[in-house]
């Protein structure tokens, strides 16, 4: 990338596709920034558990998600999602957020809150890989590259247990992976490809073949001349 120029590339999917993996290697071979926004969900939803908010009120939530101190490092070689003083980059996986993380993701004050300092995250570095379930369409409409991540049931209930050092039940896969799709399909579609998004189907490709194919899509958009110049690029911001 040359100095002044922006690309973003935007990449959805459900749970289990290989979003996070998949980008953050994208990401740190063609030496972009990258944004976990799953990751600022799962860091809301562990503050207003440790705050003692009901996650059931969504007043009190969003006053929460609006004080929430959430810093997250946008470097691929080095996650790090910190609230206040404490790293939470692991607590953040465990299963007691992954099975509350909707509850958040459902609330609509506390998304627009949530999507508005992602759009900063993205504006501030303006060579970036940016994940999760609503980049493509309402985080990012205007990426460069806008791509849906895909992988059969199947796949991703054998990936994830894998991940997860088989440990895991089948009931508590599906729960962790169908279920909560099913929960925050209301918030996003993330299961259907919108206009002038590309679906990357890694059913059937290695962990390296969908890196490979995302990288070429990436070079065969930056090959092309761009139409429209971004606001950003117009105000000449670079990485
Ligand atoms: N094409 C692939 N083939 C095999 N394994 C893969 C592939 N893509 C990703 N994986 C593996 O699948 C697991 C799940 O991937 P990852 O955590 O990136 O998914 P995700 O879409 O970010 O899920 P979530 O939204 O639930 O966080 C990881 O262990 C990852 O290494
Ligand atoms: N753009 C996004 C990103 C994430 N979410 C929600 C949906 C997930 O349940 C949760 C955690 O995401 P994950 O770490 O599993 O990718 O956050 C969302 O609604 N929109």
């Amino acid at each position: 990338m040359s100095d002044g120029q922006r690309l973003i590339i935007a990449v959805d999917g459900p749970s289990g596709s290989g979003k996070s993996s998949v980008c953050r290697a994208v990401a740190g071979q063609l030496g972009a920034a990258y944004l976990d926004t799953g990751a600022m969900y799962r860091a809301a939803t562990w503050y207003c558990l440790a705050q003692g908010v009901d996650l059931d009120d969504e007043q009190a939530v969003a006053v929460a998600v609006e004080e929430l101190p959430l810093k997250i490092s946008t470097d691929p070689e080095h996650q790090v999602v910190m609230v206040g003083s404490t790293d939470v980059t692991g607590a953040i996986r465990e299963t007691r957020i992954s099975e509350r993380v909707s509850e958040i993701a459902t609330n609509r004050p506390a998304r627009a809150l949530l999507i508005s300092a992602q759009r900063r995250l993205i504006d501030e570095s303006g060579y970036i890989v940016a994940e999760g379930r609503d980049i493509t369409t309402v985080v990012a409409p205007d990426a460069q590259v806008r791509v849906l991540l895909t992988a059969s049931a199947e796949a991703r209930l054998r990936r994830r247990g894998l991940q997860l050092g088989g440990t895991e039940t089948a009931e508590a896969l599906k729960r962790q992976v169908i279920d909560r799709d099913t929960r925050d399909s209301t918030a996003s579609n993330f299961t259907e490809a919108a206009d002038g998004v590309a679906v990357l189907d890694s059913s059937d490709l290695t962990f390296q073949e969908t890196v490979d194919t995302l990288i070429q899509r990436v070079h065969q958009v930056s090959a092309e001349p761009l139409s429209t110049p971004s606001a950003g690029a117009s105000r000449g911001e670079s990485r």
